[in-house]
């Protein structure tokens, strides 16, 4: 099986990344995730519960290293899954299996489904009442969500505030913290409310990296999952990285009878008919119509099923991805002459079909490696 490693895009863009990182005067890690680093860590040794958010795409590379600092610590881990998904779902139960192999305790969740969250919100719960038969006798549980940044802390702090109160019947203004596509827009450590009697709180964190990112394999991960700004590489590079990534898997076959009939929008509508709402709550601001995304499966098919190339070799892999960079222009409507502002378009009209599901679920690294 390829994994990201195998290609050489995906070393070149962990290698940048790396680079980056050691540069002094480097962006992403502004004095902010340094003033944070301090503050979460003045608070871990006060919280009951540590929540490690981690992507279920990248169920390692997503780790928390800070924490390693802090252990052995006197809350309680668990390792939670976000974004679940995304992933794919043959790939999720075994990370769980993984998880759960190494005595960790963990649970998969996706941050906008209102279920998911409310059968999260009750394991937490229960998990509160265990604390308590075993001794816990203050009257206030408290919560930390940690991550890198962009897995989904604040999204899952919300999700958790709104069902909690709603749950326990309780009147006065929900609070928010700041969700965002673009990792690093948490700055401040936010408290809210997700249970009462005993009351329980989370404390919403800043996501944060160690000053060095030293490896440059998990570096291409966290690049194509979301959590390093897209600018320190390019979206042009990256979503060249994802198509090459998209063409190496099988998850495109599943399109095949996409070519076979010209009316099948119907059946993706259908597909969407259950989720569109849902879906239009969960990415407000992507406007790309089914329709579209129909095309776009329809022209990757294509592409990869006519090329003749050996797709284990970088050359040929990077000839399809050219020629797919050129076919999504017109399916996405990209009308710009000039080539690198047309390539740009198609490419940031990728990522966000990628990073949103609608090119399959994939996990980035595999339970068993
Ligand atoms: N598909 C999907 N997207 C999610 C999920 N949870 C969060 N997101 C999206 O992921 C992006 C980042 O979410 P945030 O909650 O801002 O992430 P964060 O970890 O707080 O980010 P930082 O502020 O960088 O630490 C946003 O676009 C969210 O809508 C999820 O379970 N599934």
């Amino acid at each position: 099986m390829t994994t990201a490693k195998s290609w050489k895009i995906g070393r070149e863009i962990g290698d940048a990344v790396v680079k980056a990182s050691s540069n002094p005067n480097r962006r992403w890690y502004g004095p902010h995730m340094a003033a944070s680093v301090r503050a979460i860590s003045e608070r871990i040794p006060l919280v009951d519960f540590v929540l490690e958010i981690r992507d279920a795409r990248t169920p390692l590379s997503s780790e928390y290293e800070l924490l390693r600092k802090f252990s052995p610590f006197s809350s309680k881990r668990i390792v939670v899954l976000n974004k679940m998904e995304l992933a794919d779902p043959l790939e999720l139960k075994k990370w769980m299996a993984y998880f759960q192999g190494r005595n960790y305790l963990s649970y998969a969740v996706n941050s906008h489904n209102k279920e998911c969250v409310k059968n999260f919100l009750n394991f937490l719960q229960s998990q509160v009442r265990e604390l308590h038969k075993s001794g816990h006798s203050g009257h206030t549980t408290t919560m930390m969500l940690l991550g890198v940044p962009n897995v989904g802390k604040s999204a899952l702090a919300n999700s958790l505030h709104q069902i909690g109160r709603i749950s326990a019947a309780e009147k006065g203004k929900l609070k928010h913290t700041t969700v965002s596509s673009q990792p690093g827009d948490t700055k401040d450590i936010m408290s809210l409310k997700i249970g009462s009697h005993p009351n329980v709180y989370v404390l919403d964190t800043p996501g944060v990296f160690p000053p060095k990112l030293l490896d440059a394999e998990i570096c291409s991960k966290l690049a194509l999952a979301g959590a390093i700004p897209d600018d320190i590489i390019g979206e042009t590079e990256l979503a060249r990285f994802c198509l090459t990534l998209l063409n190496s898997s099988h998850e495109y076959k599943k399109w095949a009878k996409l070519c076979k009939s010209q009316d099948v929008t119907g059946s993706l509508s259908n597909e969407s008919s259950t989720s569109s709402a849902q879906r239009k709550r969960q990415y407000p601001t992507d406007h790309t119509q089914d329709f579209i995304v129909y095309d776009v499966r329809r022209v990757l098919y294509e592409t990869i099923s006519v090329f003749n190339g050996n797709l284990e070799d970088d050359i040929s892999m990077g000839e399809l991805v050219e020629t797919q960079f050129a076919a999504l222009r017109t399916v996405l409507r990209v009308t710009e002459e000039a080539s690198e502002f047309a390539d740009l378009r198609v490419a940031s009209k990728i990522l966000n079909l990628y990073r949103t599901g609608r090119l399959g679920h994939y996990t980035l690294e595999h339970a068993s490696c």
